[in-house]
């Protein structure tokens, strides 16, 4: 009667407990097992597993216990991640391939390294020597002697249990008796000692959270100042490249398009053909005015259409390539009789062609060609361009190489 009343007390106390929510860790070399015991532990099939990538979470419950595992990567590149779960951890479940001898270095030196952690040292550790279904796996005492266990752990001071297992005996409540009495003992010491390990559990995550805001602002400002250098280097990169002095003045520049339609060019001519037919005026005009009069003329004429061929550009050019046998004209149509005109009018066409590149002057040391080009159309513009043949060309004078 008095045992009945002590269980009832007792099964009263502990359902007036809180629920204790802890978090472990599960860490160890890649390919020991880790994420098969975590299935098994949950009650899925454990063998149909692939690597861990980061890593997977957990939640159980145990008695009253809310029970979180994060089973992490153990490939060599992920082990880096592990520190970032040690504050929030309660213990650790330390998953060991007992049937890879040729690793038991690489996994003492893992271990060692998870175990002088400042955020793990002092804190419970079960050691889940896996893979005993194995030919050939090293049974509890020789992992313990390879692994140097009991110098380890007391170095560390972590309370440590091993159990020799099979993750893949079975899942639920079949799993390997041993995965399940290694929790149980985790657990019990967690509870034993939970007020002193949560009381570090909530410093540490605090601490370990400013640590984590602090590394991502730094992360963002080496962002920002990676992305203004970059911007920098592509500014100066554009100035190289030619596209600073006029163009940053002007940042749009107006593109001339040398391929202007043909009615616009054939206009361009016509006003071109107009001014020239002006001028042939004046001229015939001003021949009664004293030479020196002609000369200013002729400068300013000059100076006039050497700053419309800068305007104008590929255009004039044409025009006036075009246009040249106008002024050839005005060389033949002079008549030959009027000889003080005649000096006159040579003394004009130098001046007028003076912008020019010109042939050596053939005026006076090489008789006239017998055949005078012809005199082109008087209304040239309106009608088709002439054929190539008969067009006077640039240095006319000069003959093809090939005729
Ligand atoms: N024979 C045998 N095979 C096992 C046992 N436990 C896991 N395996 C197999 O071992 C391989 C690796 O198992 P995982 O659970 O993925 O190993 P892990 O530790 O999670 O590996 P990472 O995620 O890379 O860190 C899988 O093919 C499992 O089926 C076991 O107890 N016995
Ligand atoms: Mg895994």
């Amino acid at each position: 009667m008095f045992s009945l009343m002590a269980n009832c007390c007792s099964w009263f106390k502990r359902r007036q407990e809180p629920v204790r929510k802890v978090t472990l860790v599960m860490v160890g070399l890649d390919n020991a097992g880790k994420t098969a015991t975590a299935k098994g532990i949950q009650g899925e099939y454990p063998e149909d597993v692939a690597p861990t990538v980061g890593f997977s979470k957990i939640d159980l419950r145990q008695g009253k216990f809310e029970v979180t595992i994060f089973d992490l990567g153990g490939g060599k590149r992920i082990r880096g991640i592990w520190k970032n779960y040690y504050a929030e951890s309660y213990g650790v479940i330390f998953v060991v391939d007992s049937s890879d001898e040729e690793r038991m270095e690489e996994t003492k030196e893992t271990m060692s390294e998870v175990l002088r952690h400042p955020r793990i040292s002092g804190k419970p550790i079960l050691v889940l020597a896996n893979k005993q279904d194995k030919e050939g796996a090293l049974g509890e005492a020789d992992v313990i002697e390879c692994l140097s266990l009991e110098k380890m752990v007391n170095e560390h001071k972590c309370l440590c249990q091993i159990e020799p297992c099979s993750a893949i005996l079975g899942s639920g409540k079949k799993i390997d008796k041993s995965i399940k009495k290694g929790l149980y003992w985790l657990l019990h010491i967690i509870a034993r000692d939970f007020e002193a390990l949560n009381e570090r559990i909530q410093k540490d995550t605090i601490e370990q959270r400013a640590l984590e805001e602090q590394e991502k602002r730094e992360r963002a400002e080496r962002v920002r100042k990676l992305r203004e250098e970059r911007e920098q280097r592509e500014r100066e990169q554009a100035e190289l490249d030619g596209t600073s002095g006029l163009a940053e003045m002007d940042p749009e520049p107006i593109i001339v398009n040398p391929f202007q339609p043909i009615a616009t060019v054939i206009i361009e001519n016509e006003k071109k053909l107009e001014k020239e037919k002006k001028r042939q005026n004046m001229e015939n005009d001003c021949d009664a005015c004293p030479l020196t009069h002609r000369m200013e003329h002729e400068r300013s004429r000059i100076s006039d259409s050497s700053q419309k061929n800068s305007e104008l550009g590929t255009v004039e050019n044409y025009t006036e390539a075009l246009t040249q046998p106008l002024e050839n004209e005005d060389e033949t149509d002079q008549p030959s009789s009027e000889s003080d005109n005649s000096k006159k009018k040579t003394k004009k066409l130098r001046i007028k062609r003076s912008h020019r590149v010109e042939p050596v002057n053939t005026d006076d040391s090489v008789p006239k060609s017998p055949t005078p080009p012809p005199p082109p159309p008087p209304d040239f513009y309106g009608k088709p361009l002439p054929p190539l043949a008969v067009r006077q060309r640039p240095n006319s004078d000069v003959h093809d190489m090939i005729s």
